[in-house]
């Protein structure tokens, strides 16, 4: 380490410096980043910076399941671990599954609705669409739900920030019936207004993770961490870690677009996490849904187990044509 990069690792939760928080410039994740900033200067007292980190996915215009969604992490990583910024957040459903060795995800704050959203011309439901109507998304995972409808809707890739995704709907070059994008990213912008359905997670199962955020510094700034921590909810946290070890486990057998939602719930006997998995053929022609309860103690052996179940009913052999266009298992994640 450079002696300059260890005087940027020295500002921590014991000086009053204002923390660093690096973030990509985009609208969402301004948003985001700004609501967590706030959040933990209400909560401490600590004022916080915001540091604009251009990664490489912001500057390519290929699609976001060839690009990984990796790209929109690495680069925040880089500065973590570099001292140019002390901790960044993160949509948790953008971050891969392997750990990053070095850093720590400090907080999962409370997660936004999880469902995906509807924004169609005139007011319209999925159902009250019209066969042949065009949705767009960029997702394989709604791509392949979209299909398993069975509505004859002609689906179409698409990718872009949420302005330009809705742009295609609502705006003056609209060439879309409607598009489907996840609500918490309207919410964080403030545009549910265009939601003309929010998704029954019966249709469309969300993706691991969605609508949650991860709060990451450094391991070895344990102040920082037990700072950060202030912000984590921990049904949050079970619900994601839950979803988050099913794909995990489902990564090494298997390369079709999977939903995953865990909703955690007061039982009789203390909290109760029921989690819900799909793994869903690109063609929507065949898929296996399933779900399992337990106790959020055991989020993650309760994701493990759902996703064993999903591989011994032959997970791995729902493979659409991504599995023969040089795409490895690796880039399962960047489904979304
Ligand atoms: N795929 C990109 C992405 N990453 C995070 C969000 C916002 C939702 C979230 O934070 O989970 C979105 C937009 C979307 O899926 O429509």
């Amino acid at each position: 380490m450079s002696e300059r990069q260890r005087a940027n690792r020295q500002p921590s939760a014991v000086t009053s410096a204002p923390l660093r928080l690096g973030t990509r410039g985009s609208k969402l994740a301004m948003a985001q980043s700004g609501q967590v900033a706030d959040a933990l200067t209400a909560r401490t007292g600590r004022p916080v910076e915001l540091v604009e980190v251009v990664t490489a996915g912001d500057r390519s215009n290929a699609p976001v399941h060839r690009l990984g969604v990796g790209v929109f992490v690495s680069a925040l990583r880089d500065a973590l671990v570099a001292g140019t910024i002390d901790f960044a957040v993160h949509s948790y459903k953008d971050l891969p599954t392997a750990p990053a060795p070095g850093l720590h995800i400090a907080a999962v704050p409370q997660r936004q609705d999880p469902r995906d959203a509807l924004v169609a011309r005139d007011g319209k439901t999925l159902a009250e669409l019209a066969p042949g109507a065009s949705v767009g998304t960029g997702a394989l995972r709604r791509i392949a739900q979209l299909h398993a409808l069975g509505l004859q809707l002609s689906v179409t890739p698409i990718r872009g920030n949420i302005d330009t995704r809705l742009g295609r709907v609502l705006g003056p070059e609209a060439d879309l019936d409607a598009v489907v994008l996840a609500r918490a990213g309207l919410a964080r912008i403030d545009r549910t207004d265009a939601i003309t359905e929010t998704l029954d997670p019966m249709m469309m199962l969300p993706a691991p993770a969605q609508g949650a955020l991860a709060v990451e510094c450094r391991a070895d700034d344990p102040d920082l961490v037990e700072l950060l921590a202030l912000l984590d909810d921990a049904p949050s946290r079970a619900a994601v870690t839950a979803e988050r070890a099913m794909l995990a486990t489902l990564e090494a057998g298997c390369s079709a677009p999977v939903a995953a939602y865990a909703e955690v719930a007061e039982g009789d006997t203390g909290d109760e996490i029921y989690l819900r998995g799909a793994v869903i053929s690109p063609d929507g022609t065949r898929e296996i849904r399933l779900s399992r309860t337990g106790t959020p103690a055991d989020a993650a052996e309760i994701g493990k187990a759902l996703a064993t179940e999903l591989l011994e009913l032959g997970a791995d052999s729902i493979l659409g044509p991504q599995a023969h266009d040089g795409l490895g298992t690796q880039q399962f994640g960047s489904t979304e």
